[in-house]
């Protein structure tokens, strides 16, 4: 049986500051000047030279050679054709799960009277032209489809553009065009990495540029997103959702062979991927470390994921409470808590992605099922970045409406924070109409109105 390096296990009492950090710090984020200069590179390939720079890059990082970026919707068809009965089935019951969790997060409009005479609304407009990223440089992902395609249907997002990487025979799995076509993606596009974000940032030939781009991937579509969402005119952005993470806090009730399975399941999506141990017990954080020697033999993307092992740490804590003050710190995308009152801990835990309580939760159900989102901030972004949801599908925009009376309730309060900021036009705009003959009239119409529904 191959043997893998497990990383020994530390006592979190026992490190300094800099170990701390070292070990909290994530494993993609160490070569970020450099990986930005390269995805700003090809960034302007795209720009320049739109879908011939896409076809040259997919050949040069993904070894595929294509005539088009673009896999026509009969083809779309065909292939979703082809996939198996079973896994149509699982796909359609994720499908139905995620939809019923989405469609609850309606966001809020607001019609409110802030005055007599002032109304004030938020509305809100789907985004009309989305991008989707699927990851598949090394999985494919249907399950991202899902997560970011049934939002967008739901919101009624007009245009909605998947981009992959293409499989080696150049096209996509029968399982992604199944649930492209459930969640009525409009077009499909054959490109991964920055060069896929560059596309739909700045648009190409056969590409049209989106109003924001969603999806998780590798560090280069993570980097890529962040770039292109700063040009000018560029594209917004759902949320840094970069190589998978899982902390979990476990305690003397958790079964090491739950945690081991777990830890693995984040550890195989890739070598940058990050899992934590955190656990008073040395007693449970050995048999995991046991556990995974004997379950990372099993797998079949063993290599890869002992890779991400070796950036994985195994902490002893002093008790539950500490063990959560570093989960804070950390902000994990994904936290399972496999110890007793588990619910108890979820608000001293909240900054994490998405959390996974109780010893039969497995991370896994979230990544495809249960209804909520895979597609969540890492890199520590869980402090402030949300989890995908179907608000960030739509626009808020405001609307507000005067009366000649609610005009003239406001007008001091105008007038005299515009002399406070010496803004005299500001000040003017409003003074203007309270001095009209035309203002005068409509309050005295008004004024009559209200007096003769009075009598
Ligand atoms: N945070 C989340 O919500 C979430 C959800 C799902 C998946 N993920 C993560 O997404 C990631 C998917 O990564 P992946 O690599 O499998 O697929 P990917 O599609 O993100 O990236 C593959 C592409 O990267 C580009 N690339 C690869 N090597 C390159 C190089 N040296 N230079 C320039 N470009 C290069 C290629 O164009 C390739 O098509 C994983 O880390 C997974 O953990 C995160
Ligand atoms: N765990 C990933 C998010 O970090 C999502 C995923 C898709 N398929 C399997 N897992
Ligand atoms: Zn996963």
């Amino acid at each position: 049986m191959a043997r893998y390096t497990i990383a020994s296990a530390v006592r979190w009492q026992s490190l300094s500051e800099e170990e701390r950090r070292s070990r909290l710090q994530r494993p993609a984020q160490r070569a970020s000047e450099q990986l930005m200069r390269q995805v700003r590179d090809i960034i302007e390939q795209v720009e320049q030279q739109g879908d011939s720079a896409l076809l040259e890059l997919t050949q040069r990082f993904d070894n595929v050679s294509l005539d088009s970026p673009v896999l026509a919707m009969e083809q779309v068809e065909t292939l979703a054709g082809r996939t198996e009965q079973k896994v149509k089935q699982a796909i359609d019951l994720a499908y139905d799960n995620i939809r019923r969790f989405h469609a609850q997060q309606q966001p809020q409009t607001v019609d409110i009277e802030t005055m007599p005479g002032v109304r004030c609304q938020q509305r809100i407009a789907p985004l009309r032209k989305v991008g989707l990223y699927i990851p598949g440089g090394s999985a494919s992902l249907p399950s991202t489809v899902l997560m970011c395609g049934v939002p967008a249907q739901l919101a009624q997002c007009n245009e909605r553009i998947l981009v992959s990487p293409p499989d080696k025979d150049g096209l996509l799995s029968p399982a992604i065009c199944y649930a492209a076509l459930k969640c009525g993606v409009t077009q499909v596009v054959l490109a991964g990495g920055a060069q896929a974000i560059a596309a739909l940032a700045v648009g190409t030939q056969s590409i049209n540029a989106v109003d924001k781009i969603f999806g998780p991937g590798n560090s280069y579509v993570t980097a890529a997103k962040q770039y292109v969402s700063q040009l000018a005119g560029g594209p917004a952005i759902d949320l840094p959702a970069g190589p998978s993470e899982l902390l979990i806090i476990a305690d003397d009730t958790a079964d090491a062979e739950f945690i081991a399975a777990d830890l693995l399941s984040q550890a195989e999506h890739g070598p940058d991927s990050q899992v934590i141990l955190l656990s008073p017990s040395t007693k449970v954080v050995e048999a995991t470390r046991a556990a995974l020697q004997r379950q990372l033999a099993e797998l079949p993307r063993a290599e890869i994921t002992a890779q991400a092992l070796a950036s994985s740490s195994f902490i002893v804590t002093e008790d539950l409470t500490e063990a959560a003050a570093i989960s804070q710190r950390y902000a994990p995308e994904h936290l399972s808590l496999q110890i007793k009152d588990a619910e108890d801990w979820i608000e001293q835990t909240d900054q994490a992605g998405s959390i996974f309580v109780g010893h039969y939760a497995p991370e896994s159900g979230g990544d495809y099922a249960t209804g909520t989102n895979h597609v969540l901030p890492t890199y520590g972004y869980a402090r402030n970045y949300s989890s995908l949801g179907l608000a960030d599908f739509y626009r808020r925009y405001t609307v507000q409406q005067l009366t000649p009376q609610g005009l003239s309730l406001l007008a001091p309060a105008i007038t005299a924070l515009a002399a406070e900021e010496k803004l005299d036009a500001h000040r003017l705009a409003v003074t203007r109409r309270l001095d009209s003959a035309r203002m005068q009239a409509d309050l005295q119409t008004a004024t009559a109105s209200t007096e003769g529904e009075r009598q």
